[in-house]
């Protein structure tokens, strides 16, 4: 399988040099040049598989190529037994053919366990067997900064540096990543707010020169690695709901594009998957497109859902790509203007067409709590509040009631137990086991400013094992 870029400039990788890159060299993202597709007599044939064997079916593909097929078994087979229910992605019934899909039975209790539990093992693999070191820089608002954390802490061949906006996470997902202490594990809160960190993480990639020669890494859904990672539970979720004899559809919370993406290219691989929801926050860049194909730059705003305070969507250039015909040239002016202007816009005719899958809704902090609210009286489940925004989402722009609706649950709520309060729920839910002591673990952190230079320095004088590179 080879990679290409959405901006058509950067030369063409293999699955090991995308899983080392972050953004290609001409600032676009790496997609496959050819995605596969799967019949339906083979995706049925899949159905009741344990979670790691049907991943290896979807990703084989991917992966061929670069990595053994042996090699690549063993790593899915470890990467989802540390996952603590034993379906890994278990469903659950809350209304008339309406389910939450549980991704947060991982070890930092948020879908990003997915991909970075499985990205750190890859990386691992990779780079003993090249005897190369990295660096990674990774942004958060609070979930893929653990995650990526909890991946890499054993890769003895990087050094991590997660930056998250200073005050704007949840003070679990803060301790998560903060107490998690080793020499190559630095957390740097930035003064600013997420899209200046994700922003930074870009940058560094264009201009790599303070790496000294170092090979720098993403972990953020910039790398197709986490992509490829969240499309098997796609399949695993529809098989158990009638598919590929029946179509399903997916409320998807939404911040960077990258979860919903891997949706759109699971519907591509042949799942058929008749509606796809945008659920945003009032940070709603994505919603505007949606609704009226106004992709416009705002002010981004705190809420109780910190983990999508996402202004600028880095996955919404992948699916621009494939609405302008994969032609990188023309995704690439649309990028140009759009960094000069802050404002983009597509033709009707291409429009339509996301839009004929695509749905879309933003929900403020009041309809979160409410929604919380409601379906805790309603079933006694607790949602979690990016949850509670893909669940009133589905509910307002679902397109047919006889087809299931799966809602992605995207963490679990003791991650946020402030919107929980805010919902008038006081059983505010405990900490798992190897979780517990979290509030008492120490925390090592360094406060930087928002200023690329300053970042850049700070990881050139600890990128080797917290020494300078
Ligand atoms: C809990 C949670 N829900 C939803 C999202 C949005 O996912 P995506 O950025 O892939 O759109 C995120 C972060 O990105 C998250 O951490
Ligand atoms: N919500 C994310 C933001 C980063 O998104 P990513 O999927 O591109 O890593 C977070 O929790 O950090």
């Amino acid at each position: 399988m080879r990679y290409i870029s959405t901006r058509g400039q950067a030369p063409a990788l293999n699955f090991e040099d995308v899983l080392l890159a972050g953004l290609a060299s001409d600032g676009g993202l790496y997609v496959p040049e050819n995605l596969p597709r799967f019949t339906v007599e083979e995706i049925a044939s899949w159905a009741g598989l344990p979670y790691h064997e049907l991943a290896f079916r979807v990703m084989r593909p991917f992966v061929a190529g670069s990595i053994e097929d042996a090699d690549f078994k063993r790593i899915l087979e470890e990467t989802y037994g540390v996952f603590a229910h034993k379906a890994v992605a278990p469903l659950t019934q809350l209304g008339a053919n309406e389910w939450v899909l549980e991704l947060f039975q991982g070890p930092t209790l948020a879908f990003k366990d997915f991909a970075l539990q499985l990205l750190g093992r890859l990386l691992d693999h990779v780079l003993t067997k090249r005897g190369e070191r990295v660096v990674i820089m990774g942004a958060t608002s609070g979930d893929t900064g653990s995650a990526a954390i909890e991946g890499c802490k054993a890769c003895d061949n990087v050094d991590i540096f997660i930056m998250h906006p200073h005050n704007r996470v949840s003070e679990v997902q803060r301790r998560q990543m903060t107490t998690i202490l080793g020499d190559n594990i630095h957390n740097i809160a930035i003064e600013g707010n997420f899209d200046d960190c994700q922003e930074m993480v870009k940058a560094s990639f264009a201009d790599q020169g303070f790496l000294k020669g170092t090979r720098l890494v993403a972990v953020n859904s910039i790398n197709w690695a986490r992509i490829m990672a969240q499309i098997v539970y796609y399949f695993h979720a529809a098989l158990q709901l009638g598919a590929p004899h029946r179509s399903v559809a997916f409320s998807v919370p939404t911040g960077n594009f990258g979860d919903i993406f891997a949706g759109y290219l699971a519907r591509n691989m042949g799942l058929p998957i008749n509606q796809l929801i945008v659920a945003t926050n009032r940070n709603d860049i994505l919603h505007r497109f949606m609704s009226g194909n106004r992709y416009d730059k705002d002010t981004l705003h705190a809420s109780l859902s910190p983990s999508m305070d996402i202004m600028v969507s880095s996955n919404f250039e992948r699916l621009l790509f494939d609405l302008h015909g994969r032609n990188g040239a023309a995704v690439s002016a649309l990028m140009d203007a759009f960094k000069a202007t802050g404002k983009l816009a597509v033709e009707e005719d291409r429009w339509t067409e996301a839009r004929r899958l695509f749905d879309s809704l933003a929900v403020d902090d009041e309809g979160t709590c409410a929604t919380i609210a409601a379906v805790h009286a309603e079933t006694g489940y607790l949602l979690d509040p990016h949850t509670a925004i893909g669940v009133k989402a589905a509910r307002e722009c679902r397109r047919s009631l006889a087809l299931p609706m799966v809602v992605l649950g995207t963490a679990h709520p003791v991650k946020f137990p402030e919107a929980v309060e805010k919902a008038g729920i006081d059983a505010v839910p405990q900490l798992p086991a190897h979780l517990a002591d979290l509030f008492q673990r120490e925390e090592r952190c360094t406060v930087l400013a928002n200023d690329l230079k300053t970042v850049q320095d700070f990881v050139s004088a600890h990128g080797n094992r917290g020494k300078p590179l």
